[in-house]
């Protein structure tokens, strides 16, 4: 049985039991086994041909089955809204998270660091940080608000969701889709990583204008699971995040009971390895826009509602310039992860796990530290290696949780602190 269907955004037909999906009809008046049809829309009914996105499922039961919701009351980190006070205009980062207390699973875990727009604009992203100790069992969790996108830091996930099931590991990333359900497994006993939430238009692969028809993420190293389920009639605690609260439900079944389905709206994972990496053979560092790997367009042309980029290995040999990122203010606004290793533009303080917050207009770029050792390097071929670093970069300003503002590392100034004086000629 295939575990994995390559491509990005492909219509996949699975089956987990023979005979399961329906052939030439979505909805049949008896499909099999008394199974249950339903529609999981990720785009409008009337989206262009080329942007539309949706599945069939066929289910043990109705996802319509349960009792009301309530409000979730654990998870206290996790979507408490963002602090209303004015936002100084300071940059802000943060070493990793705390260890959690034991049997704290994925959802209990979350802790939202970052956030704009509101949920209900279908527009913005928020950038959660996790750390669990504990498998989800016996519980679910589903976003209404936008679609998942999982990057782990350390420790392995078991995502069984609603359509398959997704084994990722620090390096890979991987999506769940607005609204599917699932339960993280980990493997590990521990797991650590970021979370992008993106309420906006669906993350895609770029255009790749001049570049051509191939490079970057390439879309055949994407990877959709084949439909599996589980057939469990034991209770099971359903929590949704709907418009930026968390909520709770309890059913007498597994909600991950689709037995088939079909379509192009899924989960997948990507391993950050294959990313084709694109840079100068000349001089200058290019706008890191060539490092996209995913991105979720807005209203205005070119301007992401969030972009999912990366900084991986790669060689450096431009001639006679400065190499790491330069000094820069942008209009966009910066969030910034890191994966494993060193990134270029801070020798101390970024690390593994930690987060950077750069937002419209602030002045950042390479520590004093690092613009003094690329300014004075020898600019022989380097190969940046054993690193991977991203940035969940997004036209509207973030705002930080209470949690993120009272965590902040108090001297991350000190980063741009120091500088020599240019001298100019007498
Ligand atoms: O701020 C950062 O470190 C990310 C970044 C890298 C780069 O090479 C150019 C611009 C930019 O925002
Ligand atoms: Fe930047």
């Amino acid at each position: 049985m295939t575990d994995y269907f390559p491509g990005f955004g492909n219509h996949v037909s699975t089956e987990a039991v023979a005979g399961a999906l329906p052939v030439g009809r979505n909805s049949p008046q008896r499909p099999a086994f008394g199974l249950y049809a339903e529609q999981l829309s990720g785009t409008a009914f009337t989206a262009p041909r080329d942007e539309n996105r949706r599945s069939w499922l066929y289910r043990m039961r109705p996802s319509a089955e349960h009792p009301p919701f309530t409000r979730y009351e654990g998870a206290v980190r996790f979507a408490p809204g963002t602090s209303d006070a004015p936002l100084a205009p300071n940059r802000l980062r943060w070493g990793p998270i705390a260890d959690p207390a034991p049997g704290t699973d994925l959802i209990d875990g979350m802790t939202t660091m970052l956030a704009n727009r509101d949920p209900a604009d279908l527009e913005g992203v928020a950038v959660h940080v996790y750390a669990a100790n504990a498998d989800m069992d016996r519980r679910v969790f589903s976003d209404a608000d936008g679609e998942l996108l999982f990057i782990p830091q350390a420790g392995r996930l078991t995502l069984l969701t609603e359509m398959g099931r997704i084994d990722v590991a620090p390096g890979q990333i991987a999506l769940v889709p607005r609204g599917v359900r699932f339960r993280a497994l980990l493997p590990d006993g521990a797991a650590r990583g970021y979370v992008a939430e993106n309420h906006g238009a669906l993350f895609r692969l770029p255009d790749l204008g001049p570049i051509g028809a191939n490079g970057l993420a390439n879309p055949r190293d994407f990877e959709t699971p084949a439909a599996w389920f589980e057939d469990r009639d034991e209770q099971f605690e359903v929590i949704q995040k709907s418009l930026g609260a968390l909520w709770t439900t309890t059913i007498d079944h597994s909600p991950l009971d689709v037995v088939a389905w079909h379509g192009n709206l899924a989960p997948w994972r990507y391993d950050l390895s294959r990313f084709n990496t694109i840079n100068t053979v000349s001089f200058d560092h290019p706008d890191p826009s060539i490092f996209t790997v995913l991105t979720s367009p807005s209203d205005v042309p070119g301007r992401a509602n969030a972009d999912f980029v990366i900084f991986p290995p790669r060689w450096m040999v431009a001639e006679d310039t400065f190499r790491p990122p330069w000094f820069h203010r942008n209009v966009m606004s910066e969030a910034m992860g890191l994966i494993h290793g060193a990134y270029d533009a801070k020798a101390d303080g970024f690390v593994p796990g930690g987060l950077s917050l750069h937002n419209l207009m602030a002045g950042h770029g390479p520590d004093v530290a690092s613009w003094d050792g690329a300014s004075n390097a020898e600019l022989r071929p380097h190969k940046i290696d054993g690193t991977m670093a991203f940035m969940v970069e997004t036209c509207w300003p973030y705002r930080p949780t209470t949690y993120a503002l009272e965590t902040a590392q108090q001297d991350y100034d000190a980063a741009w602190a120091g500088f020599p004086k240019a001298k100019l000629p007498e």
